[in-house]
């Protein structure tokens, strides 16, 4: 109280305890969901962005674009005015309709956001549009990780435009016969070592999303779109797929904003996965393990499994398998005394959290979902029942 009492006060004094969450169990009030918003060069992402802040939505949202180096040219436009300084970066502002800002920043990072926020007051929203050859790999993790130590932002999702006239070239150029200048991942981690065929850009933003908007149909015949959809549910078969023209989505809501990807997961969520494995696509796939309900002493072994395949990218048993790398990763994982665990992971990072709704033991299966390069589900299954003590499996 004494402390209080000398800390001079900026606002005006009421009766609403300390803004800022000082524990993870802080009134989750005042958090700001951000939506990741990536695609290939010219997929349409400037032309989605303009369509939500046409729209009435009555939401106010920050647009921040995330320039890598690249020049284009809306990043030019909308950056040239307003220059606000701060006191670690200047960051230029760009005022749009229905009261939206847009900002340009070269790192983004959570701290480069809430110092945005600090500058321009609360947004309901922040739209965060990548450039064409970003990996939402590495960007997701910013976001999430910070969630748990108070930031008043969180990942909502990430939103992935493809092209439906190029996608299907933009993936086959990982195979050697692309042409030059072809835009091929580097692993920032060295792993490029693996073989096999190459991850392109595509690979990554179709891997991570949480939705893809399979935009510019107009451009190609029916049969051409199935053969772009189904290529992509064989790469992700967690997300949803959504076609468009000009990007005019049906509904913002669940395509594009409050999209919830890191939180609930559904057991319809992980419907879609468990269809089928496919090899259409010869570098990544999604892989679906199922299991039975755990015990509550299993719920550490599940752990070791995660972060063996996650952190070590190896099996935690003497199963043979090849060399492996897991992108996105989602888990429903019912226990025997009626909770259920959710499990989320981007690349290296993973949580695991217990869902609010309970579930009657047994009712139903425990799920993994994974979608990465080599994920081969017979010995990742062998490799996780034998980790969870032989239980329930069919050996
Ligand atoms: N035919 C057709 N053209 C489209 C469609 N959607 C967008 N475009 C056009 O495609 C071009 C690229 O769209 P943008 O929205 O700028 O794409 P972008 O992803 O922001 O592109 P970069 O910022 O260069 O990566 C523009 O000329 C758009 O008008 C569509 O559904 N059909
Ligand atoms: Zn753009």
């Amino acid at each position: 109280m004494d402390a209080d009492d000398e800390i001079p006060t900026l606002v005006p004094h009421n009766n609403v305890p300390d803004a800022v969450p000082s524990s993870d169990d802080a009134a989750p009030a005042a958090k700001v969901p951000i939506t990741i918003v990536t695609g290939y060069l010219g997929a349409g992402k400037t032309t989605l962005l303009n369509y939500i802040l046409t729209e009435e939505h009555g939401k106010k949202i920050a647009v921040i674009l995330n320039e890598f180096g690249d020049s284009i040219d809306i990043e030019k436009q909308l950056t040239v005015s307003e220059a606000h300084t701060t006191d670690a970066r200047p960051v230029p502002f760009v005022p749009l309709a229905n009261g939206c800002i847009c900002c340009s920043v070269k790192d983004v990072g959570v701290a480069a956001i809430e110092n945005l926020m600090e500058q321009r007051g609360a947004f309901d929203y922040i739209l965060l549009e990548t450039t064409g050859l970003a990996d939402p790999g590495n960007i997701a993790p910013l976001f999430w990780l910070d969630d748990g130590l108070g930031s008043s932002i969180f990942l909502d999702g990430i939103v992935t435009l493809v092209d439906a006239k190029n996608v299907l070239r933009s993936l086959d150029e990982g195979y050697g016969d692309g042409p030059a200048g072809q835009q091929e991942h580097e692993h920032e981690d060295g792993h490029e070592g693996h073989g096999g065929p190459l991850l392109t850009t595509a690979h990554l933003q179709i891997s991570h999303a949480d939705v893809i908007i399979v935009n510019k149909t107009d451009l190609v015949s029916e049969q051409e779109l199935a053969a772009v959809t189904t290529r992509i549910r064989s790469i992700n078969g967690l997300a949803h797929i959504q076609t468009t023209t000009r990007t005019q989505v049906p509904q913002l809501e669940g395509l594009v904003l409050d999209l919830h990807a890191y939180d609930d997961v559904s057991a319809a969520d992980l419907s879609f996965a468990s269809k089928g494995h496919s090899h259409l696509d010869p570098s990544i796939t999604t892989t679906t393990l199922p299991f039975p309900a755990l015990s509550p002493p299993q719920i550490p072994l599940l752990d070791t499994f995660l972060r063996s395949i996650l952190w070590d990218e190896a099996l935690p048993t003497a199963h043979p398998h090849s060399a492996f790398e897991i992108h996105r990763l989602k888990g429903r994982v019912p226990v025997t005394d009626g909770r259920v665990l959710l499990v989320q992971g981007v690349r290296s990072t993973y949580d695991v959290t217990e869902g609010k709704t309970a579930v009657a033991g047994g009712e139903e299966e425990a799920r993994l979902v994974l979608i990465g390069k080599g994920v081969a589900q017979e010995a990742l299954r062998e490799s996780l029942l034998e980790v969870l003590g032989g239980s329930g499996g069919d050996k």
